[in-house]
């Protein structure tokens, strides 16, 4: 018997809060809050996040592809445009993408893990594979949400922006991931369920990871 949608959607969201309480005691997200960061952190973050976005669009692209074309099709611009976020960072570090990806920037371990974890995910099926990916948007999603309320975006807050670009908008597409997530986990078993359930839930943690790597560099 497979769990009620109502279960599925609420398990998420225990596991989102709970990791939400260790990714805002991250100092790098502190940092964001309170609009200082050191550069070389803020650096990092951006070229490890061009790395990483390029193989998530990949690897979305590939599970949209079997689950939801029809998603696929209308939410591939939102991620392709999610570098304007970046586009924050950068006029904080005074540089542009180009200058910054010189040369060669190679994965970092915790981008590598991440992104690793991501792929055994989409092996097993495309289903667990969505459960990989889902952290990205819904923690940025919700930790968005909670700097806001913390009065972080604010007119000094250099990171104001940044924090709102990740605020949920009118039909944003992480709701619209978490709705196809519920709905094939519907016809999936226990089995399937608590494993989806648990590589969404290391997702969360490398995202809290992928964070701390960037302060550590
Ligand atoms: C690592 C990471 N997680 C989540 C997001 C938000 O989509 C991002 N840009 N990068």
């Amino acid at each position: 018997m497979s769990k009620p949608i109502t279960s599925l959607q609420r398990q998420l969201q225990q596991i989102v809060a709970k990791q939400l309480v260790d990714i805002s005691r991250n100092p790098f997200v502190q940092g964001i809050a309170a609009g200082s960061l050191p550069s070389t952190a803020v650096a990092t973050y951006v070229q490890q996040d061009n790395l990483y976005l390029q193989k998530y669009l990949t690897n979305y692209q590939q599970v949209l592809g079997i689950l939801a074309p029809d998603l696929l099709a209308t939410t591939i611009h939102a991620i392709d445009t999610e570098n304007r976020a970046h586009q924050v960072l950068l006029a904080f570090l005074q540089t542009d993408n180009a200058q910054l990806m010189k040369g060669t920037v190679i994965e970092l371990p915790t981008t590598r893990a991440y992104l690793q974890h991501i792929q055994t995910a989409i092996t097993a099926n495309a289903w667990q594979g969505l459960a990989a990916l889902l952290a990205c948007p819904l923690i940025y999603t919700q930790l968005a949400v909670e700097l806001q309320q913390q009065q972080a975006v604010v007119h000094r807050n250099p990171f104001a922006a940044w924090i709102d670009f990740y605020l949920p908008k009118a039909d944003y597409f992480t709701k619209r991931m978490i709705e196809l997530f519920v709905n094939e986990g519907q016809t999936k078993s226990d089995y399937q369920q608590f494993h989806a359930l648990q590589r969404f839930e290391a997702s969360c943690k490398y995202e809290n990871a992928f964070f701390t790597q960037a302060m550590e560099e």
